[in-house]
């Protein structure tokens, strides 16, 4: 552990004891791959565990005069008075059926039921922090809401948005943002009105915390809680065939070809299907293949004809490029990239593709075995920086599943591309590939600055770290190194960005406007919506102080001809603790339509698109 590690690790949890023994660690590795290859010999699977069982126990275990829970941050636990609607018995919130949605009235407001309120919820619970960072009050919500402005007629479709928006169970409040257990929003547009509503996904980590009052798997900084050593070498024995790992779906949400709606994370089976009309969980989205593995990227590719994503391997570093066809649940191998820079493959979030390549990115921020299985958070959480195993962008054939170019890039640190296309020279040749990305100035810090004590706590000072829109070119000559610039001056769009959107028509393709959210400064988290020109390489921002909005998601105009034809949706939280339905023009980026949800609704990162059939 490095000096600056030990400093933060001491900083946040200073009744701490350091278990980490490298030399003991290095042993258990050895037993890892000897179990890998003995393909889960219980006797070295036992050894193992005990083994990491000792390097990667919790202080809780050793230090009996402290807990976990008594080393979290305080967290002020004031009544919120007029911004959550359960401590409002005045207004009433009708829990509408699909039935008398139809009604042109606005939704009468009631307190949720006890059924319908959320474990550890209570008109007491609530804390003086911004909307966007509070835990949404009850379990579901469906109602029309009340159209300020004009929804385009043409405008026919749910939108619907995943996130975490629960961040607590009981009286234990979660670390960070990406904790939080899913909930699904939907904004059905129709013939100028719009339907909404929200529901929590119901995956088995969302039940078991509920049931039990305690998270039960493995989250992205949350473990659960052993008793006592014995409980703990269970635990960590179950985190290798991948029991132990959450399945809590709170990421993204895609519409696959053949209609079904999944919600996404990057466990495996953190694949749920849900009900795009009543939100209503359907059960898990089993993969059939025999591939294996427990994580894939949160982003996989998904278009009418197919589904792409990438499987990391992390005992053999390297990355499986998969494809699904509609109608099936059998991922097929397109190909696999080795790894060159280090014994662990780069985090992929997300990565990007053209018509007829997939581009895998090997980041420098590595997934680190060590710290997936730790019972306390390091300051990367599941990864590592490791700058000197540089970085690397991968081109595989769609088709062939060859390898076309693997080259050295400037060091870079991605959590969204935002796409790609092929570059060619007059006579048609493609001569290199374009993939751009929302690029953290290569500092992986922004990672911390999302935990919820952060985010809950911005007094003016203006500490969001800057971000970019990042322009890979990745030669095709065969040439060793690419190349990584601004697409245009960061100033643009405040430095800020992050969770973007295109006009689905020119996903692969050439392309010129984006959809971001950008910053205006100061701030501590990206808070205005920014169309980017990459052509004219200039931005046009949209902001409302205090407001917090999410993912602005572009919805093309069917027929248009023009790539900005199309309307971009996103949801606001207010500083006031409201929040709003917001449309703006594509083109011109200005309000076309707001509307108010009679609560406001915690930050939600990624959503889609399924249009009326
Ligand atoms: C990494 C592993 C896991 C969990 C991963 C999760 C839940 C990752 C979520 C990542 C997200 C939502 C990234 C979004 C980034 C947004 C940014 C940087 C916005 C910046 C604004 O300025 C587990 C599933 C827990 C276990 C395996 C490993
Ligand atoms: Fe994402």
């Amino acid at each position: 552990m490095s000096r600056s590690e030990k400093e933060f690790h001491q900083s946040r949890f200073p009744y701490t004891n350091f278990h980490l023994h490298k030399s003991f660690l290095n042993i258990s590795y050895k037993y890892a791959s000897l179990f890998s290859l003995t393909k889960l010999k219980p006797f070295y699977f036992l050894l193992f565990s005990i083994s990491m069982a000792f390097t990667t126990m919790p202080s809780s275990l050793t230090n009996s005069t402290s807990s976990p829970t008594m080393l979290l941050p305080p967290i002020s636990h004031h009544n919120n008075p007029n911004k959550l609607i359960v401590n409002k018995p005045q207004r009433k919130l009708l829990h509408l059926t699909v039935a008398n949605v139809a009604s042109p009235s606005l939704p009468i407001i009631t307190p949720p039921t006890p059924e319908e309120q959320l474990p550890g919820t209570t008109a007491g619970r609530h804390h003086h922090h911004h909307v966007a960072w509070t835990s949404i009050s009850q379990e579901s919500w469906e109602g029309e809401l009340q159209v300020e402005g004009h929804i385009p007629p043409w405008l026919n479709g749910t939108y619907l948005r995943n996130g975490p928006g629960m961040w607590h169970i009981g009286d234990y409040d979660f670390r960070h943002l990406f904790d939080g257990y899913a909930t699904v929003v939907k904004l059905r547009l129709q013939e100028g009105r719009l339907f909404a509503g929200h529901r929590q996904i119901e995956s088995e980590a969302y039940r078991a915390a509920k049931k039990n009052q305690k998270i039960c798997y493995r989250e992205f900084s949350e473990v659960p809680k052993a008793a006592n050593f014995l409980a703990y070498v269970g635990e960590l024995a179950s985190l290798f065939s991948g029991a132990s790992l959450t399945d809590n779906a709170n990421t993204g949400v895609v519409k696959l070809g053949d209609g079904r709606v999944v919600c996404l994370t990057e466990t495996q089976k953190g694949s749920i299907v849900i009900d795009p009309e009543t939100l209503e969980t359907v059960g898990k989205f089993e993969y059939s293949d025999s591939l294996g593995g427990l994580i894939h990227s949160a982003h996989p590719v998904v278009t009418d004809k197919e589904f792409v994503t990438l499987l990391p391997d992390l005992v053999r570093a390297g990355y499986l490029v998969v494809r699904m066809e509609p109608g099936t649940n059998e991922r097929r191998v397109i190909g696999r990239v080795n790894c060159r820079g280090g014994s662990s493959p780069g985090w992929v979030h997300s990565f990007p593709v053209t018509e007829h390549y997939v581009v895998v990115p090997e980041m420098p921020l590595r997934y680190c075995a060590q710290n997936l299985l730790k019972a306390e958070p390091t300051p990367l959480y599941k990864f590592e920086w490791h700058p000197q195993s540089k970085a690397f962008m991968h081109v595989m054939c769609k088709t062939s599943g060859n390898i076309v170019a693997s080259v050295e890039v400037p060091l870079f640190v991605t959590f969204h591309f935002i796409n790609a296309y092929e570059e060619e020279d007059e006579d048609g040749r493609v001569t290199a590939i374009i993939a751009d990305c929302c690029e953290h100035n290569s500092d992986p810090t922004i990672l911390d600055r999302l935990r919820l004590q952060n985010l809950r706590s911005f007094n003016g000072e203006d500490v969001l770290p800057d971000a970019r829109v990042g322009r890979f070119r990745i030669p095709l000559d065969g040439s060793p190194y690419g190349e990584l610039d601004a697409a245009l001056d960061p100033n643009e769009h405040g430095k800020g960005m992050d969770m973007c959107s295109i006009n689905p028509n020119h996903l692969g393709k050439k392309y010129r406007y984006a959809y971001a959210c950008g910053a205006q400064r100061p701030c501590n988290f990206p808070n205005t919506l920014t169309k980017l020109d990459l052509e004219l390489k200039k931005a046009t921002n949209w902001h409302e102080e205090g407001a917090v909005p999410s993912e602005p998601f572009f919805v093309a105009r069917p027929g248009a001809t023009e790539e900005d034809d199309g309307v971009v949706i996103s949801i606001v939280s207010e500083k006031n603790g409201e929040g709003y339905a917001l449309l703006l023009d594509g083109s011109t980026f200005e309000e076309i339509a707001r509307a108010k949800f009679p609560y406001g609704l915690p930050y939600g990162l990624h959503g889609c698109w399924v249009p009326k059939e």
